[in-house]
């Protein structure tokens, strides 16, 4: 089946306020291609939901397409109303325009916009990749990822970057990922370690000093920092990074060991993987889900895997 029509979410807000000139740049070659859409575009924080439940409930044309144009945040919304519509099957097409594009990475997506383009027009039937789903008792939310939900530093960065006036500069230099390296310096010296208790396959593990305890559906969080290296999202398993923190320069260490990719071998470091997994901490802690705030609470999360219709050809 060819795409004959685009029904594109666009938010105005992804990147900084940079993604308009990917639309831009979208909307050129789509008109060159003689291919026809519709622009409906976000007008508040969380009005994607809301637009992509309108376009699964009130049906489009024949052969018809959702091309979501935007960061992670902008996909997870527009997964989450489709999701809740009459027409959860529809498959989501993804061009990235935020600051940190992990999903696209994560998945095999081009970050160039017109490449990612060529990848969507490229498809000729949906293709199924994992999510994450969560239900959270103590605010009793549930809902879907397709990056990661994070409890801890990496939050505590995500929380820190977003407030930080440096996220627009670097946007508009295109480093919108080293948004996320500001905060976590910012942040790295104010954390304190707190307990988790992590449960898989009828066992719970009890971790005293975590620091960051991450559920991730493929490698990447923070824009690029590939976290779980082995994290697959065609496996229908999670994977948790628990780490642990012992002392300043140990952590240092451990950090300098990520950016090699050799962190997972330390004893510090709990690499947990299940179709099932329960995580609860005791104390108030920052959480992050595909890049944005989820407030600070103590958690109590449930994660299990469900399986997404996208419209795009992967290598
Ligand atoms: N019109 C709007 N005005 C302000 N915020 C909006 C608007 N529409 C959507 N949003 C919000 O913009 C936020 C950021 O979106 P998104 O995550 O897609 O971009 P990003 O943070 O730049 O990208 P990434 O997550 O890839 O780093 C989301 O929380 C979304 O609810």
């Amino acid at each position: 089946m060819a795409t004959e029509y685009f029904d594109i979410i666009f938010n105005p807000a992804a990147g900084a306020g940079t993604a308009g000139k990917v639309l831009k740049l979208l909307k050129a070659e789509l008109k060159r291609r003689h291919l026809d859409y519709t622009v409906r575009i976000s007008r508040y924080a969380g009005h994607t939901i809301q637009l992509a439940r309108q376009i699964g409930n009130f049906g489009t044309k024949p052969n018809a397409v959702i091309l979501v144009v935007g960061g992670d945040g902008t996909l997870n919304q527009a997964i989450t109303g489709l999701r809740a519509s009459a027409h959860p099957e529809l498959p989501v097409a993804y061009i990235p325009a935020g600051s940190g594009n992990d999903f696209a990475r994560g998945i095999g997506l081009s970050q160039d916009p017109l490449k990612a383009l060529q990848q969507v027009l490229d498809a000729t039937e949906p293709i199924v990749r994992d999510i994450g789903r969560y239900r959270e008792a103590t605010r009793n939310e549930a809902g879907y990822f397709v990056n990661n939900i994070g409890i801890g530093f990496d939050a505590a960065a995500v929380a820190a970057a977003n407030r930080s006036s440096m996220k627009t500069i670097l946007n508009r230099l295109h480093l919108g990922s080293l948004a996320y390296m500001f905060g976590v310096v910012k942040v790295f010296w104010s954390r304190k370690p707190f307990p988790v208790a992590v449960y898989m396959d009828g066992k719970r593990h009890y971790i005293q000093r975590a620091f960051l305890c991450t559920t991730t559906n493929h490698p990447y969080f923070g824009g690029g920092v590939r976290i779980l290296p082995t994290a697959t999202p065609t496996d229908g398993l999670l994977d948790l990074i628990v780490v642990e923190h012992l002392n300043t320069p140990y952590f240092l260490f451990l950090l300098l060991q990520l950016i090699r990719g050799q962190h997972l071998k330390y004893k510090r470091v709990h690499h947990f993987r299940s179709a099932h997994l329960r995580v609860e901490t005791n104390s108030l802690e920052f959480g992050q889900m595909d890049g944005e705030e989820m407030g600070s609470r103590a958690y109590e999360l449930d994660f299990s895997v469900a399986k997404q219709n996208f419209w795009f050809k992967l290598k």
